[in-house]
């Protein structure tokens, strides 16, 4: 399949991106909900008040945007910069990474295919898929070129992990909980990277560039750059996710797992770093007891990574279809 990016510049869009009409985003300006936006929670500030913030925006939105991270620009520009240049590589030399074996610990893929009345339907995405950690063991797997690929990812990686082992603390101490509880089995599957390049697209309002879902990890970190298209579910509208220079976007399963999208647009391409936190997959899942009570009880049943992973992938990240599979239904 040809890559998107392979190609300088679109100036049409060919008819298998052309999404069927109720799937396409011209929701967009009418269900976007220019009121409401996403919190932006200054880590600087006072610990307790960054908790507060980071409780009350998990429980709301699910999202939210970290500014004052620190996590150096230098850090987040170079690898952004480099992954937009490995993009801009000749044809010939991306070939060798082309793959859509999901155990590859690096590949370069298109756009999702997506079936639907037996048609299928492409989106307007080329993506990188990696694994960062032991990097010092899969540096060889990452591309030589660019020259600084390997050096600036290496420095993004870890500067990542860290930051969401730091909000992880945060969570948890908010919740009223031990600071380490998340930083065992439920991070230690390592982080998985995507890298999405979205090109100009000559008619966003026919295209998607990636479906509705929920992230199946503990916490996803995300870099957007500086030009807009991710969009979160809020109170079953769609809302911009604008973006705010050199912030990363949190998502989490623990408070509230939100589906979100991305749109295309005509004027830039648009690349977005998303770093998951990935749980060993045969952690256990379950309510914490701590959190439970006999006003709340637990909604959903124990249940190990590995199973809630195969349901994610079965059901094409359907966030009902899954949740179905694990929610234990009261019997009123
Ligand atoms: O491009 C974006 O901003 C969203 C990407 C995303 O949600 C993902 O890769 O899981
Ligand atoms: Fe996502």
């Amino acid at each position: 399949m040809e890559l998107l990016s392979n190609i300088p510049v679109h100036h049409a869009v060919p008819h298998e991106f052309i999404m069927p009409p109720e799937k396409r985003p011209e929701n967009y300006y009418e269900l976007t909900d220019p009121t409401v936006t996403l919190p932006v929670v200054n880590l600087a500030a006072g610990r307790q008040h960054v908790i507060d913030e980071i409780i009350k925006a998990g429980k709301e939105f699910g999202f939210f945007q970290v500014v004052n991270h620190g996590v150096s620009d230098d850090v987040v520009t170079r690898f952004r910069r480099a992954a937009a240049e490995f993009f801009a590589l000749p044809a010939e030399e991306k070939l060798p990474y082309y793959s859509d074996d999901l155990s590859k610990p690096f590949r370069l893929d298109t756009s999702t295919t997506y079936v639907d009345d037996h048609c299928s339907r492409r989106y307007w995405r080329d993506y990188l898929q990696l694994q960062c950690f032991p990097s010092d063991r899969l540096l060889q797997d990452w591309p030589a070129k660019p020259d600084a690929f390997r050096g600036s990812l290496a420095a993004y990686a870890v500067a990542v992990q860290q930051l969401g082992a730091r909000v992880l603390r945060l969570i948890a101490e908010g919740l009223g909980l031990d600071q380490s509880i998340f930083l065992g089995e439920l991070i230690g599957g390592g982080t998985l990277m995507n890298v999405n390049w979205y090109p100009p697209c000559p008619n966003p309002s026919l295209t998607m560039g990636l479906v509705p879902h929920c992230d199946r990890p503990l916490l996803t970190v995300l870099s957007q750059g500086d030009v807009s298209g991710l969009q979160a579910k809020h109170r079953d509208r769609w809302i911009n996710v604008h973006p705010v220079p050199n912030a990363f976007i949190m998502t989490n399963g623990l408070l509230h797992s939100v589906e979100h999208r991305a749109v295309t647009n005509s004027r830039a391409a648009r690349l977005s770093v998303v770093s998951v936190i990935m749980p060993e997959m045969d952690s256990h899942i379950e309510p914490l007891p701590a959190l439970v009570t006999e006003e709340e009880p637990p909604r959903f049943r124990p249940f190990l990574f590995r199973e809630f992973n195969e349901a994610y992938t079965a059901a094409s990240a359907n966030r009902e279809v899954v949740l179905h599979r694990f929610r234990i239904h009261s019997a009123h």
